[in-house]
């Protein structure tokens, strides 16, 4: 993260300018010394610029590139074909042994131009194949997914051990989803005294294996206790996260009390109350990059800013084109999303009628279940100028839906947290969103977006067409457009209960305040 970026934090600044000397750039004086900065590993699937399938892949790269101004984030992740290929040069630094059925492999270091050191799990038997992270291209998930990553996992603990040759040794280890959920149990396992915490970014993913795997994976027969990784008779990856990691955290505060619940709580509601209970299970809601700006993003056909819509009106344009929909100036909805159930496209496909009878426009991107892409053909074939889609994505085309479209429709049944909303807040689209977990807390319901109370077709269309009326109201619209676009939704802020987090993990709180 930039100096800049500092600036940002407001207190610190107006010390900091009070006490600094003259000569120093005050900045400067808020920056975590060497000695202050602690050595983080984190621990990932994917990571965006590399391998991305989701949101997961955001936080992943933006997470620690926010925290590098106050401490040493560094990032491990599986040698897959996209990453070993990335263009960037990959260094082997260490190497990890054999351990039950999980192979020997070299760990290489690959240097971001920005500076963000990668290790990654350099294991061509087990990464370097053609396909996704955690299937082929038809969507198959890979066979040996519990050996590739719990190879992964072993890997994080060596380099935490200290025997995996790299000469760096975190200080906390954070590891992220059911990929990364052997990591604290090893680490726990191996009697290592490393705080780790661990990050449920969807719940609904469990990573729940045949118990017949447990001796090929090195899981101990302490480990597959019902308090530990046992789930239903099977093993859970993500239940060893929760049951060994010092801290879990989730992605907003609202998703944090929600899976607690039996509704959200994918059957492990009992354990996570459990933990909530003893106050370690927390949530932090997600940022965004300060990338996510109209007025400078790359990406945009035409840059825009508050009360300043051409820009917005040339993108919309653009998108119009792109997705083959009549020329015009009516509402333009659009979705970008992973075409899963959790998103609810099905109810998107019931309120397109709706959409399309007051004169609005649909486009969607994304790709995902089969099935659902196949549904959503048949609504673009139904509505030839009106509903256009691309089954697929990209970084670019989905920031000029964000900033060509009047509303994001975001109807998840669930949603830990949710990034698309706040990316499209940021481009002055206005959120049409499910009051659920990250959605309720980061849309201001009239202010900044539209909240329905029940994942129902009626509930939905009762918000689409609050959102209508406001299409129709230019003053209204703008001033949303306006609160929208203001939200501080930063990693620079949102890191701040994460930095607190590790300090307390630590055992220290952080000597800034004492040097200003
Ligand atoms: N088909 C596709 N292929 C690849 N990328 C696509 C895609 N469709 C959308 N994207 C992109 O992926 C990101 C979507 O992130 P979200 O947080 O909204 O959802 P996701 O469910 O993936 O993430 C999960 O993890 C994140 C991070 O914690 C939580 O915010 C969220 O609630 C949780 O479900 C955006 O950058 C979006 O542009």
């Amino acid at each position: 993260m930039s100096i800049a970026a500092a600036d940002t934090r407001p207190v610190r600044l107006i010390n900091a300018q009070r006490l600094a000397p003259p000569t120093e750039r005050p900045v400067l004086q808020l920056r975590s010394t060497q000695d202050d900065k602690k050595k983080i590993l984190f621990v990932t699937s994917e990571l965006t610029g590399l391998v991305k399938t989701g949101g997961l892949a955001d936080v992943s790269a933006a997470l620690p590139r926010a925290l590098g101004d106050r401490h040493d984030v560094r990032v491990l992740i599986p040698g897959y074909t996209q990453v070993m290929q990335c263009g960037e040069p990959i260094r082997i630094v260490g190497s990890v042994i054999s351990q039950a059925e999980l192979p020997p492999c070299k760990i290489g270091r690959l240097d971001m131009p920005d500076g963000l050191i990668i290790y990654v799990v350099v294991c061509p038997e087990l990464y370097e194949r053609d396909g996704l992270p955690y299937g082929d291209e038809h969507g198959q998930d890979w066979p040996d997914n519990p050996l590739r990553f719990a190879r992964l996992c072993m890997a994080a603990t060596d380099i935490a051990d200290g025997t995996a040759g790299i000469r760096w040794t975190p200080d906390l280890v954070h590891a992220h989803d059911w990929p990364t959920g052997l990591t604290p149990a090893y680490m726990h396992w191996r009697g290592l005294t490393t705080p780790s915490v661990f990050t449920i970014h969807n719940l609904a993913y469990q990573g729940n294996i045949d118990m017949s795997l447990r001796r090929s994976l090195a899981i101990p027969l302490e480990g597959c206790g019902p308090e530990r990784m046992e789930f239903y008779g099977a093993l859970s990856l993500l239940k060893a996260g929760i049951a060994y990691a010092n801290q879990v955290t989730t992605v907003s505060a609202t998703y944090a009390k929600e899976i607690t619940t039996p509704e959200f709580g994918c059957g492990m509601e009992g354990f996570l109350s459990m933990k909530a209970r003893q106050g370690l299970l927390t949530g932090l809601l997600n940022g965004i990059e300060e990338s996510w700006e109209p007025r400078s993003c790359s990406h945009l056909v035409s840059p825009f800013g508050p009360n300043d819509w051409s820009g917005k009106q040339a993108n919309a344009a653009h998108v119009r084109e792109l997705f083959a929909l009549d020329e015009g100036n009516g509402p333009l909805f659009s979705v970008v999303s992973r075409l899963v159930h959790q998103k609810g496209i099905d109810l998107t496909i019931a309120v397109a009628e709706t959409i399309v009878a007051n004169g609005g426009q649909l486009a969607i991107l994304g790709r995902g279940d089969p099935h659902i892409e196949d549904e959503v053909r048949h609504l673009v074939e139904r509505f030839p100028g009106r509903v256009g889609a691309h089954i697929g994505f990209n970084e670019t085309d989905a920031r000029r839906l964000f900033a060509g479209s009047d509303f994001l429709l975001m109807p998840s049944r669930y949603e830990p947290c949710g990034l698309s909303q706040m990316y499209a807040q940021r481009f002055a689209s206005l959120p049409i969103a499910h009051r659920t977990g990250g959605l309720a807390d980061s849309i201001d319901d009239g202010v900044t977006g539209f909240l329905f109370s029940e994942a129902t077709v009626d509930s939905y269309r009762g918000a689409v067409e609050r959102a209508l009326a406001v299409h129709q109201n230019a003053q209204l619209l703008n001033a949303m457009r306006c609160r929208a676009m203001s939200g501080g939704f930063f990693w620079s802020h949102a890191i701040e209960p994460y930095d607190r987090l590790y300090q307390r993990l630590l055992g220290g709180r952080r000597e800034v305040s004492a040097t200003i």
